[in-house]
C-alpha cells in the first residue's frame, strides 16, 4: 500500500498493469476514490502501468485543511509523476477527476500525452450550490448529501439493476471524510477552466453522458470544442459512466489510447 509523503500532503497510491507499458494515471471524481475504476482494471491491466492514487481529502490520502483549488490536486499529480519518474504519461479523469486532467493539460502539458476528459465540465455551479452543500455536510454528515448524489449519478434503472455496483459506490461516498470532501467541493466550485481549454494541446476525448444531470452533456460538448482537435463520444449514462456502461466506457477508452500505437 504504498504512500507519497511531502510536507504538505499524504497520497495513496496503486500501480498494477505492464512493467513496461505505457503510464496511465487515472483521476477520481468527487467523493469516491481510486477503486472507482475497479470496472476498467482487467481491461487496463493488460495494456498499461496504471497509476491510480486517491485524491488528498479522499480514500486513504490525507485530509489537510481545506479549501483545496485544482491547481493544488494537479500539483499533487506532478509530484506523484515525479516521485515515481514518470516524465510522460497519458491522464484520465471523471469529473473532479477531469477538471485536474483540464488543468495539468493547460498548464503541465509537457507531463501529458493523451487526455481523456469524462464526465466533467470546465465550470461546474453556480457557487450556491456547493456553499449549501458544503454547510450540509459540515453540519450533518456525509449521510445527509448521499441520495441525492446516487440519483445524479445513476439512472433509475441502474439503480434498480446493479445494486451491487450501487452499492459498493454508494460506501466510498458516505466512508469519504466530510473535511476532505468539503475541501474537495470549493476547489471545483471556485475552478472556471474555460479560457484554459484553448490551450490544451494533447490529444483529447471527451466522453459525456446522456442522462447526466451532474455535468450535462452540453458542458461536456464545451469542453470538447475548444480543445483543438478533440473527439467527443456520448455513452447511454448517468454521471458514472465509467460503471454505468462500464464495457462500452472500457472500450471507448482503450480504444482511444491505443490508436495507432
Ligand atoms: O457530486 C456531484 O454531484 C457531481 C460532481 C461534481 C464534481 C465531481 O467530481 O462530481
Amino acid at each position: 500500500m504504498p504512500f507519497l509523503d511531502t510536507h504538505h500532503v499524504r497520497l495513496h497510491y496503486q500501480i498494477d498493469g505492464l512493467e513496461e507499458g505505457p503510464w496511465l494515471i487515472l483521476s477520481n471524481s468527487l467523493g469516491t476514490q481510486l477503486d472507482m475504476w475497479a470496472p476498467q482494471m482487467p481491461a487496463l491491466r493488460k495494456r498499461f502501468r496504471v497509476l491510480r492514487y486517491d485524491t488528498r481529502g479522499h480514500g486513504q490520502s490525507s485530509v489537510p485543511p481545506g479549501p483545496y483549488t485544482i491547481a493544488k490536486l494537479g500539483d499533487d499529480v506532478i509530484a506523484l509523476m515525479d516521485h515515481l519518474q514518470i516524465d510522460r504519461a497519458h491522464f484520465c479523469g471523471l469529473s473532479m477527476g477531469g477538471m485536474i486532467g483540464m488543468w495539468l493539460g493547460a498548464n503541465r502539458a509537457a507531463r501529458i500525452n493523451r487526455l481523456v476528459l469524462c464526465n466533467t465540465a470546465a465550470l461546474i455551479g453556480p457557487p450556491e450550490l456547493w456553499n449549501t452543500r458544503i454547510a450540509k455536510v459540515n453540519s450533518e454528515g456525509m449521510g445527509a448529501i448521499v441520495p441525492a448524489v446516487i440519483d445524479r449519478w445513476f439512472t433509475p434503472e441502474f439503480q434498480k439493476s446493479a445494486h451491487n455496483e450501487v452499492d459498493l459506490v454508494r460506501k466510498m461516498l458516505l466512508h469519504t471524510h466530510t473535511v476532505g470532501y468539503a475541501a474537495n467541493c470549493a476547489a471545483v466550485r471556485d475552478m472556471d477552466l474555460r479560457e484554459s481549454l484553448f490551450a490544451v494541446r494533447a490529444p483529447t476525448l471527451v466522453i459525456a453522458g446522456a442522462y447526466d444531470a451532474a455535468t450535462p452533456p452540453q458542458d461536456s460538448r464545451l469542453v470538447a470544442d475548444r480543445i483543438a482537435h478533440a473527439r467527443y463520444v456520448s455513452l447511454e449514462a448517468a454521471h458514472l459512466s465509467n460503471w454505468e456502461v462500464a464495457d462500452e466506457f472500457t472500450d471507448t477508452l482503450v480504444g482511444f489510447l491505443t490508436e495507432g500505437a
